[in-house]
């Protein structure tokens, strides 16, 4: 798979903004939240961050695998499921948290096992989007976004460099 046109680089800093604006946006005096879903491995950081906003105490992982090297999907392995108290009344209550979806295809299989579940996402892009209730930044589909446990520091060439002689 070749590399998208377009970076989005995401620091730790806007990582914890945008994931407490996700917060945020789903406390809601009226709904109380029985437990956090979150999608392993990039769900865990949100995860961690809404639970601490909203002060959900019960945190399932459901763990999925399918990108199985960097930029390409193939078979979608669950390698872990959904605790059965948890899977009751089709996941009324529930807030399924992932960092991001792009194709969608990694949500629409955890929505199939809680279809009355709430799914919030910090990003997404559009072909995910309608799998997605709640999220915060779209970014479209040719882009590529880098979080910031993925990422070291390294030599950046300058701007210029490249776009003159
Ligand atoms: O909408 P999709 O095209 O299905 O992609 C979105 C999924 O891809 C990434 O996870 P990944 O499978 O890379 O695993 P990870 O969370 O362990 O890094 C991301 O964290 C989402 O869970
Ligand atoms: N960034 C990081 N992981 C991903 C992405 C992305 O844009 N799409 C699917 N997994
Ligand atoms: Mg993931």
């Amino acid at each position: 798979m070749s590399l998208p046109d377009k970076a989005f680089p995401v620091s730790w800093d806007q990582f914890h903004r945008d994931a407490r604006a996700l917060a945020w946006r789903l406390s809601d005096n009226d709904r109380e939240w029985k437990a956090i879903v979150c999608i392993t491995r990039g769900g865990l950081v949100p995860a961690a961050i809404i639970s601490r906003e909203l002060n959900i105490r019960l945190i399932e992982t459901v763990c999925v695998a399918s990108y199985h090297d960097y930029l390409s999907q193939g078979e979608m392995h669950v390698l872990k499921g959904i605790s059965p108290e948890l899977l009751q009344n089709d996941g009324e209550g529930i807030l399924i948290v992932d960092d991001l979806t792009d194709t969608g295809k990694t949500a629409a299989q955890v929505r199939s096992m809680l279809p009355k579940a709430h799914f919030a996402a910090v990003y997404a892009k559009p072909k995910g989007r309608p799998q997605v209730d709640t999220f915060i930044t779209e970014v479209s589909q040719d882009t590529w976004i880098y979080f910031p446990w993925d990422m070291g520091f390294t030599y950046q060439e300058p701007i210029a460099k490249g776009t003159r002689g």
